[in-house]
C-alpha cells in the first residue's frame, strides 16, 4: 500500500479520500532536518503554506511521485526540482478563493470601524465611542490591484456595497474589466485617486515592492489599504514610516515578508493596522474544498491515473505523454518567450505546428503554449487544465494551423504574438537528445538554446555595435554567457540574441536603445 505524509494541518474529509488507498500519516510541526529523514518512505506528500519544500527534501524523497498543496501558492515549493525528478505538483486554484476575497472585504470593514480595537477596548471593561469614529465605504472608491479570481469576487461584493471600481491588471482587458464592473486604470492613477487600495496579485520580481516609499506618498491622506496577497508586495517598513506620519490613514495586512511574522514595526502601530496571521484561506468551508481537491488528485495519482491541476506535469494519458513530453516543455518555453517579448497584454496568439507535430494529437502543444504566455501574468495559478479558459476570460484570440510541408526540423513550432509592444513571433525545435533551440526570432534565422534570462535586441547591422552593446552591459557588470546575430542581409536589419549570466538591471534597457544602430531591446526570463 501506498503511504502519504500530511505535514500541515489538513481538513479530515482529505484525510478520508487519502485513507481510500494509502497509509496515512499526519505529522504537522516537523523541522526540515526531521521531514528530509523521514520523507524517503513515502510516496506522496501533502501540504499548505506552513511546510518548505526544498531541493533537499525533493533529492531525500525517493519515493516521491506527487507533492499537493491544499492551497493555491506553491511558493513554498521547489516546483523546477520536483519537475526534474519527475514528482508532479498539484494545488486547488479556486477551493480558497471565495474565503481569501471575503478576508479582504473583512479586512477593509474592520479598518473603516476600527472593529478590532473597539472590540478589544470593550473586552477591557471600557465603553469608548469617541475613539473609534470610523468611515463609510458607499461612494469611496476601491482599487482593485490584480483582476483575476479573488479580485474579481472583490469587485462584486464592493460594487454591491455602493463603491466605485477602480482596477489594475496589465494582463487582463479592458472589455473583462468593464464586464466586473470596473474601469481599468494605470497603476498611478489608481494610486491617487482610490480610497481603498487591495492588493490580489501574485509575488513576482516585478510586484516585490510594488508599494514603496514612493507609491505611499502619492496615496490620498484618508487611503487604506489591504494585503491578503502575498507578503513583500508591500515594503513593510516603508508601510509602517507611512503609517506612522499620518501619510495614509491605515493599512491591513494577512500576509508578510516573511512568516510567521517576527520583530516588526507593524506591531507597535495603533489603530490604523489590522494584522491578522495568513488566515485568507482559513474558513471552514476552504479547507474542506482545498483538502478534497488535492486529495482527489493525489488518489488519482497514486492509482496511475492523471493529476486535473498540475501544476507542472500535464494530466495527459501515459502514452500520449510519451510522444509528446519533450515537445510541451519546447512550447512551454516559446510561449513565455513570445508573451514576454509581445508586451503585457496579448490579444492573438497564432501556434502554427510544422513538420511531424501538424497532427491532430498535437493539440497539448496549443495548451502547453497558453500555459508559458500566461505564466508571467498568472505564474503557478495557471496548468494545463485552466490554461485555455484563462486565456478566453482575457481576451486572448487563439488561430491554430498546421502545416505539414515545413520540414526544416523533424517537427517545430512557431508562434506569434499580438500585444501592447506590438507582433513579435518565435520558433523552436528539438535537437538531439531533446535540446530546445531557438530557430527563429521575428523572422530572423537563429539558432540559440533558451536561457533564463536573454536579452533581444533589434538593429543595424553595422561594424562596432556589438562591441558597444558587450562595453555598455559590461559598464553594469552583465555577464554576457553567449551571443548570436541572426540577419538575412548583410548590412540590413538584424536581431542580436543574448545569453546572461544574471537578470538585466533596472534602467539599463533605455541606456541600450540609446545605442546608434540599435532601434529596439527586449529583456526576457524563462
Ligand atoms: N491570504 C491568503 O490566504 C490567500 C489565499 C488565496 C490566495 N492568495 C493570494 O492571492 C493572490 C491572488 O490570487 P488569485 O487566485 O486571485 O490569482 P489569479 O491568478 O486568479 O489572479 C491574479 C491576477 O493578478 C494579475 N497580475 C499579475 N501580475 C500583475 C501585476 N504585475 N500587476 C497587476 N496585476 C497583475 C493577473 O493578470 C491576474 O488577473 C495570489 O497572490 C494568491 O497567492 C492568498
Ligand atoms: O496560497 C494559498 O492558498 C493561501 O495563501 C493559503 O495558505 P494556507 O493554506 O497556508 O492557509
Amino acid at each position: 500500500m501506498s503511504k502519504v505524509l500530511v505535514s500541515d494541518p489538513i481538513d479530515q474529509a482529505g484525510i478520508d479520500i487519502l485513507s481510500q488507498v494509502a497509509t496515512v500519516d499526519v505529522k504537522t510541526g516537523l523541522k526540515p532536518e526531521e521531514l528530509v529523514q523521514i520523507i524517503g518512505e513515502y510516496d506522496a506528500l501533502m501540504i499548505r503554506s506552513g511546510t518548505r519544500v526544498t531541493q533537499e527534501i525533493i533529492e531525500a524523497g525517493t519515493q516521491l511521485k506527487i507533492i499537493g498543496r491544499a492551497g493555491v501558492g506553491v511558493d513554498n515549493v521547489d516546483v523546477p526540482a520536483a519537475t526534474r525528478k519527475g514528482i508532479v505538483v498539484v494545488n486547488s486554484p479556486e477551493g480558497n478563493t471565495i474565503a481569501a476575497a471575503e478576508h479582504a472585504l473583512a479586512m477593509m470593514l474592520s479598518l473603516s470601524r476600527y472593529i478590532p480595537d473597539a472590540n478589544a477596548s470593550v473586552k477591557r471593561g471600557e465603553w469608548d465611542r469617541k475613539s473609534f469614529i470610523g468611515a463609510e465605504v458607499y461612494k469611496k472608491t476601491i482599487g482593485i490591484v490584480g483582476l483575476g479570481k479573488i479580485g474579481s469576487h472583490v469587485a462584486a461584493v464592493a460594487r454591491a456595497m455602493g463603491m466605485k471600481l477602480l482596477a489594475f491588471d496589465p494582463f487582463i482587458s479592458t472589455e473583462r474589466a468593464e464586464q466586473i464592473g470596473c474601469q481599468l486604470v494605470d497603476l498611478e492613477v489608481l494610486i491617487q485617486q482610490a480610497d481603498y487600495i487591495t492588493l490580489h496579485i501574485p509575488k513576482t520580481p516585478e510586484t516585490t515592492h510594488l508599494i514603496n516609499t514612493e507609491r505611499l506618498a502619492k496615496m490620498k491622506p484618508n487611503a487604506r489599504i489591504i494585503n491578503c496577497a502575498r507578503g513583500g508586495i508591500i515594503d513593510e517598513e516603508a508601510l509602517a514610516v507611512a503609517l506612522r506620519e499620518g501619510k495614509i490613514a491605515g493599512a491591513a495586512l494577512d500576509v508578510y515578508e516573511a512568516e510567521p511574522l517576527g520583530e516588526s514595526s507593524l506591531k507597535s502601530l495603533g489603530q490604523q493596522a489590522v494584522l491578522t496571521p495568513h488566515l485568507g484561506a482559513s474558513t471552514t468551508e476552504a479547507q474542506v474544498n482545498v483538502a478534497i481537491d488535492v486529495a482527489e488528485q493525489i488518489r488519482d495519482v497514486l492509482l496511475g491515473l492523471a493529476a486535473r491541476s498540475a501544476v507542472n506535469i500535464p494530466g495527459l494519458s501515459p502514452d500520449v505523454m510519451e510522444e509528446l513530453k519533450p515537445y510541451m516543455q519546447l512550447a512551454e518555453t516559446l510561449g513565455k518567450l513570445v508573451g514576454q517579448l509581445a508586451g503585457g497584454r496579448v490579444e492573438l496568439l497564432n501556434v502554427r505546428l510544422q513538420g511531424e507535430l501538424a497532427t491532430n494529437k498535437s493539440q497539448p502543444l496549443v495548451v502547453a503554449s497558453l500555459k508559458g504566455l500566461l505564466y508571467q501574468a498568472l505564474r503557478e495559478r495557471v496548468n494545463y487544465v485552466n490554461a485555455s479558459i484563462e486565456a478566453k476570460e482575457r481576451g486572448i484570440r487563439v488561430i491554430e494551423t498546421r502545416d505539414a510541408s515545413i520540414k526544416d526540423y523533424a517537427g517545430s513550432l512557431h508562434l506569434e504574438a499580438t500585444g501592447s509592444l506590438g507582433t513579435h513571433s518565435v520558433t523552436g525545435a528539438l535537437f538531439g537528445g531533446g535540446e530546445i533551440r531557438l530557430t527563429n526570432l521575428d523572422d530572423f534565422p537563429i539558432n540559440v538554446p533558451p536561457n533564463q534570462h536573454m536579452l533581444f535586441t533589434l538593429h543595424r547591422d553595422m561594424p562596432g555595435i556589438i562591441g558597444k552593446l558587450g562595453s555598455l552591459l559590461g559598464s553594469f557588470n552583465v555577464n554576457i554567457a553567449s551571443m548570436q546575430v541572426g540577419r538575412k542581409i548583410i548590412r540590413g536589419d538584424a536581431v542580436m540574441v543574448l545569453s546572461l549570466d544574471d537578470p538585466l538591471p533596472d534602467g539599463i534597457l533605455p541606456e541600450i536603445i540609446k545605442v546608434s544602430g540599435i532601434r529596439d531591446a527586449y529583456t526576457v526570463t524563462l
